[in-house]
């Protein structure tokens, strides 16, 4: 009997557990450490097995972490696809990036107007939003465009790096201007207020008037700025470095954002767009990869093709799928899942759960699960729904703060909500696909160089557990292969659904 045979084929769940990582068992798991019974349960009855989701297996850099943009778009293409992040990498490799046309008529003007170019990004190597690395290719080109003031805006990070590391990525930022020949660092501030992607403006307007405006606490060095913060590399205040002089954006001068992925800083990029027009500063901007802003600023790298995933073979099967998931995680489901692109089919239905108020992960761990699952159980009721498409967020969301107490009750909570999940897809006759996104609460803990473990709330390469659990628990089910990956997500579930998989997808069905 081969494995197809045995799959039965009819409506489904897809269920991502977002941040869902696997590693041994250790006092810095957290997913180890929780009281997850169905989850535990899962993986040992039914057919599983561990899906790659970092690296170039999804189509990252060898070595490099799995992040939630990557892995539910590969999710939804059935392939690896280059990222951005390795799409910049190869235009540095081959020498397009520093001589591209538009960045090489941008620096061109500027220089030739005596202008500043003003470079802002994340300055870190986490490479989910940003490699500082990238910097020196851009400041290179500044100097071989003879650009004479180069001002770098950085934007420490402590979420996808170790905490408290922003002095020795600013050291980096300093020998990578030294080594260039241009470029000194003006201004500091936390990721926690230009890289808020929840709408909350008030956090972005500091990083605004500190870029735009030159406003922010003055500060004699990088050591004292970051000092000020009281929480973290995350928050460290709007500092104006008293060293580099006036820093403020002047009508004519070029700024280049570095950060390669949008989600995070495509509302400080508006809104310092919006605030030069409205200011009468008419300045030349582009973007080291594309953004999904509402401004229109040109790239230097182009996406990679994302079409013929998931959204598409449904469509063309005409298959309903509801996607579900709380506001952190609903662009997921959406628009990265259907390959960066925001046309809503006519067989697709968004469901997007707010919660109110400002979160607050430590102290509600839960955040709004319980909505999120009458969600999914309502939508898994309905005879017209060929597939729940549902995101749960907690594990990942609640592990980026590092509290590992915190994130054992967000696994624990999400462990109770796949277990009524998994109760109303046997009601309703549906197959659960639930599978990782990236690795996260698994390891929260990292090694700092004077080799003591400190809190790590970041993403890591461990694979992901990928179950499948049948529509009628009777079903013989055969075991799946021990190699998957993420690109194997999608033409599994149309397997499932009872399609072939799609002719762009290189992933394979696991039944
Ligand atoms: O929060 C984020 O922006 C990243 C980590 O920097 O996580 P994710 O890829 O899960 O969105
Ligand atoms: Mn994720
Ligand atoms: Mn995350």
């Amino acid at each position: 009997m081969s494995a197809s045979e045995t799959a039965s084929t009819g409506p489904g769940i897809l269920l991502v557990l977002d941040g869902w990582g696997r590693a041994p068992a250790a006092d810095d798991n957290a997913l180890a450490l929780a009281h997850t019974p169905v989850l535990d349960e899962l993986v040992t009855r039914f057919p599983s097995t561990l899906a790659d989701a970092s690296g170039e297996a999804v189509g990252l850099l060898a070595g490099t972490v799995g992040n939630s943009e990557i892995g539910h778009m590969v999710i939804g293409a059935g392939r690896p696809l280059p990222y951005d992040s390795l799409l910049v990498q190869r235009a540095i490799d081959n020498g397009t990036l520093r001589t591209h046309p538009r960045l090489s008529a941008v620096l061109d003007r500027t220089a030739a107007a005596g202008r500043a170019l003003h470079l802002i990004g994340l300055c870190s190597d986490g490479q989910i939003h940003a490699h500082v690395e990238h910097l020196g290719d851009l400041l290179t080109a500044a100097a071989t465009h003879q650009v004479k003031r180069v001002f770098i805006h950085a934007i420490t990070d402590g979420r996808d790096v170790a905490d408290h590391t922003a002095p020795a990525y600013l050291a980096r930022v300093a020998e990578l201007a030294d080594r260039a020949g241009t470029g000194r660092l003006a201004t500091l501030i936390g990721r926690g207020y230009a890289m808020d992607k929840a709408g909350n403006l008030d956090l972005t307007e500091q990083a605004v008037a500190l870029v735009a405006d030159g406003r922010g606490m003055p500060a004699d060095s990088l050591d004292q700025a970051v000092a000020a913060s009281g929480r973290g590399d995350e928050w460290v205040p709007a500092s104006v470095l008293t060293t580099a002089g006036s820093t403020a954006i002047a009508d004519g001068d070029a700024v280049v954002w570095f950060n390669f992925r949008s989600d995070r800083i495509q509302q400080f990029a508006d809104r310092l767009y919006e605030h030069l027009v409205a200011t009468g500063r008419s300045v030349d901007m582009l973007s080291l990869a594309q953004y999904d802003t509402r401004a229109a600023i040109p790239a230097l790298v182009e996406r990679a093709d994302a079409s013929g995933g998931l959204a598409d073979e449904l469509a063309a099967a005409g298959l309903r799928s509801v996607r579900i998931a709380e506001a952190e995680k609903f662009e997921h489901v959406t628009y990265y899942i259907n390959g960066r692109d925001t046309s809503v089919r006519a067989v697709e239905e968004h469901v997007r759960i707010t919660g109110e108020g400002k979160p607050d992960y430590i102290a509600r761990p839960q955040m709004n699960l319980d909505r999120v699952t009458a969600a999914v159980l309502q939508a898994a009721g309905r005879a017209d729904v060929d597939l729940v498409v549902a995101n749960l967020a907690n594990i990942d969301v609640v592990a980026h703060t590092g509290h590992l107490a915190a994130t054992i009750t967000a696994c624990e909570a999400t462990d109770a909500a796949v277990g009524r999940i998994l109760d109303a897809a046997r009601d309703n006759g549906r197959w659960v696909l639930a599978v990782g996104d990236h690795g996260n609460a698994e390891k929260m803990t990292k090694r700092a160089p004077d080799g003591t473990a400190r809190p790590y709330g970041g993403h890591t390469t461990n694979p992901v557990p990928l179950v499948i659990v049948p529509a009628q628990e009777s079903q013989p089910v055969p075991s799946l292969p021990e190699q998957a990956t993420l690109a194997d997500v999608a033409p599994t579930v149309l397997r499932l659904l009872g399609h072939k998989p799609g002719s762009a997808m290189t992933g394979r069905p696991l039944l």
